[in-house]
């Protein structure tokens, strides 16, 4: 008997399995036969709960395609609602250790005891020069667009755990996330792939966002993305202040910024099952 919460941020959804006190089967398989939008669950990702010696709950996550991430910030929300109404904590405040180093949430709790929203420190960004396989002598990197989908696209490469490149649009558009997210993800400047996030300024606090994800493609948000988009719009002066809203296509989500450079991510968390898996998904030939 495998149970699971089907759970989603923002319309990034997961599945969300209890790893505490028993062993599940190798969690790169999991994710792919779960997820898969015909032939499992569906969902960009799992996720799973575990001990920790160093924080309240460990946090381990896959994307749909079985590769696994450092972090993931929809994730980490959803995580947070899951462990503190599963009562894996009786902490409303909580740290979660993650590949990515250990992660403070703050969970916002109704009289029921539901988490209604959750709040996840999510450290400092680093931003990363692309790695461009030849480098001209005196040629600097901000020099040369990333040629992708035959475009020429300025990039800004951030690190917020995992690996994120922004590109600023006047309009998002959907057949643009489509053409030029995979060619980003894959192109030999990122040996290890890179999510994609397009962003358009909608105000001085404000964008709109659309993400192509590494290891899970196109998705309605992306948490640390939002937090990868709001701090390379803010160091390029596209907008001021402690905080931004950002509009992803799921909804909204929020991200402050620390005066120590760490941002802060704020959302919703919704569960939406929780059901038992069929003993014979695993063993199943993947399938898309
Ligand atoms: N959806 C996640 C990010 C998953 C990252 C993953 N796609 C990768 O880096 O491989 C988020 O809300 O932050």
């Amino acid at each position: 008997m495998l149970e699971f919460t089907k759970m989603q941020g923002a319309g990034n959804d997961f599945i969300v399995f209890d790893g505490m006190a028993r062993t599940l089967p190798e969690y790169g398989l999991l994710a792919r036969a779960v997820c898969s939008r015909r032939f499992g669950i569906g969902a960009d990702g799992i996720l799973v709960a575990r001990a920790s010696d160093d924080a309240d709950l460990a946090m381990v996550y896959y994307n749909a395609d079985g590769s696994r991430a450092a972090m993931c910030g929809n994730g980490m929300r959803c995580f947070a609602k899951f462990a503190r109404e599963n009562g894996l904590t009786a902490k409303n405040v909580f740290t979660v250790e993650t590949p990515d180093g250990v992660k403070k949430v703050r969970t916002a709790v109704s009289g029921e005891g539901v988490v209604t929203r959750v709040t996840v420190d999510m450290g400092r960004p680093v931003f990363l020069p692309y790695e461009l396989p030849v480098l001209l002598p005196g040629e600097r990197i901000a020099d040369r667009p990333l040629e992708a989908a035959g475009r020429r696209l300025r990039v800004t490469c951030v690190r917020v755990g995992v690996p994120h490149t922004v590109i600023f649009v006047p309009a998002l558009s959907r057949a643009e996330v489509e053409t030029v997210g995979p060619a980003v993800e894959r192109h030999p400047a990122f040996p290890s792939g890179t999510n994609v996030d397009f962003v358009e300024v909608t105000g001085r606090d404000r964008l709109k966002i659309a993400t192509w994800e590494r290891g899970a493609g196109h998705t309605l948000a992306c948490g640390t993305g939002c937090c990868a988009a709001a701090v390379a719009a803010r160091t390029g002066g596209r907008v001021i202040g402690d905080r931004v809203r950002l509009d992803t296509e799921g909804g909204p989500l929020q991200v402050g910024f620390l005066p120590d450079g760490s941002v802060r991510l704020t959302g919703g968390a919704e569960t939406i099952c929780t059901g038992v898996l069929s003993p014979g998904l695993l063993c199943r030939r993947p399938r898309p």
